[in-house]
């Protein structure tokens, strides 16, 4: 059955400036509401192979002659060269709203005001979805599905080109949040640029252990250091443009780290085993407090393993059969064992609902392992 779209609120053509992870998973999902498209890169095979995925048209093949006039341009270039790309594009395009998606924003903001541009068609707007890789071929049309969207007022932005951000993000199925730029750099320097920081540290520990000993790695480093695969390229220039607030986290852990050495260079001295304990207390009340899917109340979904045979079909027949069964899938995490015909299907669902599906799957003749 192929599902029918709803219609978009945005309308086209839409331009999308830089044809890469980002730019090339608006312009998929958009298209895929039916929505004209038209892809334009600083490089040619970027720009080439977002259209051969069906992002979009791309400007050099069709000839520049040939491109209509945007009623919406989406600048996803990176960071540095974003403020430029929003002002010649405001330029270039008189008659449409231009909004750009860096993951900074009042660097971009202050750069398009002092330029002088026209700030009334101008919306500053951060996407809170991405991926550890880059480029086109990495693009997915879903990307933004329950995803936060951040929509930033330029101060001056009329309400038609803030609708357009708005329908923008709502068509990709992202949640709207309205934030000035400050806060927004702010926010995002805890939620997003320290994750990156630790993670990245904590990888680079790895640098010089030996094979056999990270073959040993089990899905807590995974977790942990999935965005440390990041593109160096793109972080250099969100971190230089939202040093300050990082710092400030940093320094916050610069302390916690600072007290957990003490406590470990003399770990049976009275009242350290309590510091420990309160240290990682403190990081399940953090992370407790870190909303659930759908940016939802965070929700304890109980979860379930089960044995999957690395046959062709049969992680698609498990989830028919879930469903078959009657339980909403909450989550799926998949970890394949090294050098075993087997993979380990965990499944999260709503608690009150484990056993019943445990015991079903069982009498299927799934194996159920924890
Ligand atoms: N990667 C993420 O997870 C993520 C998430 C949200 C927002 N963002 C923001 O989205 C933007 C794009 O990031 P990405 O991950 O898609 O990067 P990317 O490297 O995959 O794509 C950027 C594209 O822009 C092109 N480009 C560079 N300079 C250009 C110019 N002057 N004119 C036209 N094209 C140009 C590049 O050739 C490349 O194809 C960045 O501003 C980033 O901060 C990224
Ligand atoms: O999942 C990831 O790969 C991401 O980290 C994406 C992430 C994030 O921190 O959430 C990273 C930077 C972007 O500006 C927005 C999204």
């Amino acid at each position: 059955m192929t599902e029918t779209p709803t219609p978009a609120a945005t309308a086209g053509p839409v331009l999308v400036i830089g044809a890469g992870l980002l730019g090339a998973s608006i312009g998929l999902g958009l298209r895929h509401l039916g929505v004209e498209v038209w892809l334009r890169d600083s490089s040619p095979t970027a720009e080439a192979v977002a259209q051969d995925i069906g992002a979009g048209r791309s400007c050099r093949a069709a000839g520049e002659g040939r491109v209509p006039e945007p009623a919406l341009v989406v600048v996803a270039t990176p960071p540095d060269v974003t403020a430029q790309t929003v002002v010649e594009a405001l330029r270039a395009h008189p008659g449409a709203v231009v909004v750009d998606i860096a993951s900074v924003k009042e660097s971009v903001l202050e750069e398009v005001r002092a330029q002088g541009a026209d700030l009334t068609r101008y919306v500053g707007t951060h996407p809170m979805a991405g991926r550890e890789k880059s480029g086109p071929v990495a693009a997915r049309g879903e990307l933004f599905t329950s995803m936060p969207w951040v929509v930033c007022d330029s101060g001056r932005s009329s309400p038609a080109a803030l609708a357009a951000a708005k329908n923008l993000a709502v068509d990709l199925g992202a949640t709207v949040t309205f934030m000035d730029a400050r806060e927004h750099d702010a926010t995002v320097a805890l939620i997003s640029h320290l994750p990156q920081v630790m993670s990245s540290l904590l990888a680079s520990r790895l640098q010089d252990t030996p094979p056999h000993h990270l073959s040993l790695a089990g899905q807590g480093l995974r977790d942990t250091t999935r965005i440390a695969a990041s593109d160096p390229n793109l972080w250099v220039q969100i971190l230089s443009a939202n040093a300050a607030p990082v710092v400030a986290s940093l320094h916050g852990v610069r302390q916690d780290l600072d007290r957990l050495i003490a406590t470990l260079e003399a770990p049976r001295a009275p009242g350290a085993r309590l510091d420990i304990a309160q240290l990682i207390a403190e990081g399940n009340a953090g992370q407790a407090r870190i909303p659930g899917k759908h940016g939802g109340a965070p929700r304890a979904f109980a979860t379930l393993t089960v044995l999957v045979g690395d046959v062709p079909g049969q992680l698609a027949r498990l989830l028919t059969e879930i469903g078959e069964i009657g339980v909403n899938l909450e989550d799926l995490r998949l970890e394949h064992s090294p050098g075993q015909p087997v993979g380990l299907a965990e499944v999260s669902v709503l608690p009150n609902r484990r056993k019943e599906l445990v015991e079903a799957l069982q009498e299927r003749g799934w194996k159920v392992v924890q």
